[in-house]
C-alpha cells in the first residue's frame, strides 16, 4: 500500500480530514505545512516574507523528493499541486485524493484567517480567480476528486478511508 496524498485549494479541509484520517485507519499523519514550519523553526507567513512565495515552493518539492515514510497519510499546502515535478512525485508513491469544495465555502472559512499568507494579500476576487485557476491542476493530479459540499468532515473522511480500504482489498 503507498502513501495517501490530500491535495486541494486552501480551507477545503485537507489538514482537518488527513489528521482524523490518520486516526481512523491507525497512520501516521504528515501535515506539509507543519513539517516545514518545524524544519524551518518559522511560521508559513515568516517563510513567506524571508524567503519569498518561490522560496516556500521549493521547500514544498524538498520535502517531496526526500521523504522516506512509506503508509502513511499525507495533508498537502494548497499550493504543492501546482508543479508538475509535485504532481509526478505524488501520482508516483501514492494515491490522490483532490477535496472539491465550492469557492463559497472556501471564502466562508479562510477569509479572516491570518496564517494563510496568500489570503492576506488578496482580494476575495483574486482568491477565486486562483480558485479557478488551480482547480484544473488539482484534476489532473488526482486519482479520486472528492465532493465535501454538504459534509461533515467525519462523513467526508469515512468515504476517504472506505475508497483506501476498498483498493487495499481489491
Ligand atoms: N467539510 C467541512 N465541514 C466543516 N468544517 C470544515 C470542512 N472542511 C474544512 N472545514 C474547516 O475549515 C477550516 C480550514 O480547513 P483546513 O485547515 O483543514 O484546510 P486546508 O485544506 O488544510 O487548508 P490549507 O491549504 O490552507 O492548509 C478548519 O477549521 C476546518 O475544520
Ligand atoms: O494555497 C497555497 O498556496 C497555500 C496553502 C497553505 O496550505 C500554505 O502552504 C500556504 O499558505 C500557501
Ligand atoms: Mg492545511
Amino acid at each position: 500500500m503507498k502513501r495517501v496524498y490530500l491535495v486541494g485549494f486552501m480551507g477545503s479541509g485537507k489538514s482537518a480530514i488527513g489528521k482524523r484520517l490518520g486516526t481512523l485507519l491507525n497512520l501516521p499523519f504528515y501535515d506539509m505545512d507543519t513539517e516545514i514550519s518545524n524544519q524551518t523553526g518559522m511560521t508559513i507567513p515568516q517563510i513567506f516574507e524571508t524567503y519569498g512565495e518561490e522560496g516556500f515552493r521549493e521547500m514544498e518539492t524538498e520535502f517531496l523528493r526526500n521523504f522516506q515514510e512509506g503508509y502513511c497519510i499525507i495533508a498537502t499546502g494548497g499550493g504543492v499541486a501546482m508543479r508538475e515535478e509535485n504532481r509526478k512525485i505524488m501520482r508516483r508513491t501514492g494515491l490522490v485524493f483532490f477535496l472539491n469544495s465550492t469557492f463559497r465555502d472556501i471564502w466562508r472559512r479562510i477569509s479572516t484567517d491570518i496564517n494563510r499568507p496568500i489570503v492576506q494579500r488578496s482580494t476575495r476576487h483574486e482568491l477565486e480567480r486562483l480558485y479557478q485557476k488551480r482547480k484544473p491542476l488539482y484534476l489532473q493530479c488526482a486519482h479520486f476528486k472528492v465532493e465535501t459540499a454538504n459534509r461533515t468532515l467525519n462523513e467526508i473522511t469515512q468515504y476517504i478511508a472506505s475508497q483506501i480500504i476498498r483498493l487495499k482489498n481489491g
